[in-house]
């Protein structure tokens, strides 16, 4: 059986969820279930903490799981990224008053509240910055306000939270990050069960940025039509019983699809249909 982690809680516990239940897992019915066991695919299940996912796979415990980058690099496990899995995406800054802290220089001797600890200790040290760090489990917007600290190092997505906050980022981003697949550093490579939970991943990766599409085109079009749609590998190409007109299949990223469209059309191109991808190996 391969074990694999899930965050339990948070940002990326539901959309984690989801891309399992699409690659075709079973997962739990409610979210007191801790584990669940999924026989006809021979994999196990541990929801966890997310911030507790990296030490359990770098113990060796449990063979891989979806956590956040960032959670990866706090926690200073040793495990490495395998697959970026798109959600969850967050840059970490810092952030003060307006006007008050404009550059990490400018972090010396300051409180900085985070629940971040480990990246916040890095990025000091590396910086040569001598600054106390005060640890927060979450809401760490508020801090500044309730004097706990003068700066706070936090995830940031849309900004909303330090807007309604009051506060304003400086520096340049600590971090990016996203869910991503991590296994322990230096495990087999080659694992035939790891491969195929990654490949079943990949194939909702996909499935869901790219979409089918057909059209039917004259012939002398045909170059500038497949330069349009170059598909993965290449498109397919299938004459018609019109003579001089092919029609042609090849997957195309899905943001793109209407403006394809309406190239193809001004290039002639008829009958051009769209269909989506439920699931794919590639
Ligand atoms: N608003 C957000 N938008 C995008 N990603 C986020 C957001 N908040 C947290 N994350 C990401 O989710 C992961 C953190 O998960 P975690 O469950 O610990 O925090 P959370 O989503 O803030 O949940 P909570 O604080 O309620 O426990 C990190 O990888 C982080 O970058
Ligand atoms: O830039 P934004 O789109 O506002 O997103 C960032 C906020 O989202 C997360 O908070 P969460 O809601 O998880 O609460 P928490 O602070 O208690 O973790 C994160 O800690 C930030 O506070
Ligand atoms: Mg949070």
């Amino acid at each position: 059986m391969l074990r694999i982690a899930v965050p339990n809680k948070g940002s990326l516990s539901g959309p984690a969820s989801a891309m399992l239940h699409e690659a075709g897992y079973q997962q739990r019915k409610e979210s007191k279930e801790l584990v669940l066991v999924d026989p006809a695919n021979e994999v196990e299940f541990f929801y966890l903490r997310p911030k507790d996912i990296a030490i359990y796979v770098s113990a060796g415990k449990l063979d891989i799981g979806i956590t956040g980058e960032d959670l990866l690099i706090d926690s200073g496990a040793n495990a490495e990224v395998i697959l970026p899995l798109g959600f969850a995406r967050s840059t970490f800054r810092f952030a003060a008053k307006p006007g008050t802290v404009t550059g990490l220089d400018g972090l010396a001797g300051k409180t900085i509240a985070t629940s971040y600890e480990g990246i916040v200790g890095k990025h000091l040290a590396e910086a040569g910055v001598d600054a106390s760090v005060v640890h927060l489990d979450g809401a760490v917007e508020t801090a500044i306000e309730l004097g706990v600290a003068q700066v706070i190092a936090d995830v940031v997505e849309t900004g909303t939270s330090l807007r309604n906050a009051g506060l304003e980022v400086f520096g340049e981003p600590i971090m990016k990050s996203e869910a991503v697949v991590i296994r322990r550093t230096g495990a087999d490579a080659d694992d035939a069960k790891v491969q195929q939970f990654l490949r079943r991943l990949q194939g909702v990766l996909v499935a869901r940025t790219y979409v089918m599409m057909d059209y039917d085109c004259r012939a002398e079009h045909l170059e500038k039509a497949v330069a349009l749609t170059p598909g993965l590998e290449s498109p397919t190409v299938s004459p018609l019983h019109n003579e001089g007109w092919v029609a042609v299949r090849a997957m195309v990223p899905a943001k793109d699809a209407q403006r394809i469209m309406d190239d193809l059309y001004d290039l002639g191109a008829r009958a051009i249909l769209t269909t989506a991808i439920h699931a794919c190996r590639l």
